[in-house]
């Protein structure tokens, strides 16, 4: 047994002869046991990534490995459900449940697949090709966490639910890491899906990880400060990932470490929201990076 799920080491990908690179230099470690958010822009490289800890994509350079073993070996341990939802349209959804059956025999749970089917009252009869792209989604997420995985993988599992069936879509996800402990991590572009379920982010920018690690102690580590614009100065000891003057107003995002800070500005604990916002805005004009920004939660 390993206490680690994802554990990348310079991990990158070149599609193609062109020299760009989807994914460049990754480096982190997610334990396992955690509900993962994978944040970034359109493009940042997000789904690349969930692709080759799904063994589907290989790296050009780097290593990873998922449950201490390459990602092709820990498929059978594994579930994905990638955003193009793989699925057999001429195949009615009790059919489809009966091949994830066949396909994963002795680790299936068929009333697990049943209910979360049931959950979005699908006729079990339907055929795969006259369902909606969220009643698709359901059937795939049935069949990811019906094969009973250590680690479920999701690429935006949220995008075509409505806001009723992702709360509970979010819920099933929460129960089978509260109950069976199974890491999940999944990628979003929306925040509030996120705030509150995940307690682990990894931030993706421009195929570059930014920012890694449980999100209380980042939250802990960074603080949201306001003072007066012409006291910037107080704040050089401190790593100033963005900064804003609005009137005579500054409002900057700092890594303060516990660190105090100088009395006249006034700290806040940043959201997850700020904290990824900050670094994401930074990311795109790192100039305004004072220090290095990046903090992993445990490099390897
Ligand atoms: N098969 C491919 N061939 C060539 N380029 C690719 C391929 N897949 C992805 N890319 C490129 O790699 C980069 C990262 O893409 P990726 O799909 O991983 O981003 P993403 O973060 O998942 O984006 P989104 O949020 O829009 O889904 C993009 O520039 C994309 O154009």
């Amino acid at each position: 047994m390993t206490d680690t799920a994802m554990e990348a080491a310079s991990l990158g990908k070149r599609f193609g002869r062109r020299d760009i690179w989807a994914l460049r230099g990754c480096t982190f470690r997610l334990p396992t046991g955690r509900v993962c958010a994978v944040v970034g822009p359109n493009g940042a490289g997000k789904s690349t990534l969930l692709a080759i800890a799904a063994g589907l994509a290989a790296p050009t350079e780097g290593t990873i490995e998922m449950l201490g073993t390459p990602p092709a070996s820990a498929r059978p341990r594994v579930g994905f459900v990638g955003q193009d939802k793989p699925l057999y349209p001429q195949l009615t959804i009790a059919e489809m449940l009966r091949l994830g059956a066949d396909l994963n025999p002795g680790h299936w749970d068929t009333r697990t697949a049943e209910r979360i089917v049931a959950d979005g009252a699908l006729d079990t009869k339907a055929r795969i090709r006259t369902l909606s792209g969220g009643q698709r989604t359901r059937v795939a997420l049935a069949i990811a966490i019906a094969k009973q995985p250590e680690l479920l993988l999701l690429d935006e599992p949220m995008a075509d639910l409505d806001p009723m069936a992702r709360h509970e879509v979010m819920g099933t996800l929460m129960a089978q890491a509260a109950e069976y402990g199974t890491t999940i991590v999944m990628s979003s572009h929306v925040m509030a899906d996120l705030d509150g379920s995940c307690d682990h982010l990894l931030l993706v920018s421009n195929g570059s990880v930014r920012l890694a690690g449980d999100i209380d102690e980042l939250r802990d580590a960074y603080a949201v400060v306001t003072g007066p614009a012409e006291s910037g100065d107080g704040l050089a000891p401190h790593a100033v990932v963005e900064s804003r003057i609005a009137g005579r107003q500054l409002t900057a995002l700092v890594r303060t470490a516990g660190r105090p800070l100088p009395e006249r500005w006034h700290a806040d604990r940043p959201s997850l929201e700020e904290l990824v916002l900050a670094h994401l805005r930074a990311s795109q004009t790192t100039a305004s990076i004072s220090a290095p920004a990046k903090i992993e939660d445990n490099a390897a």
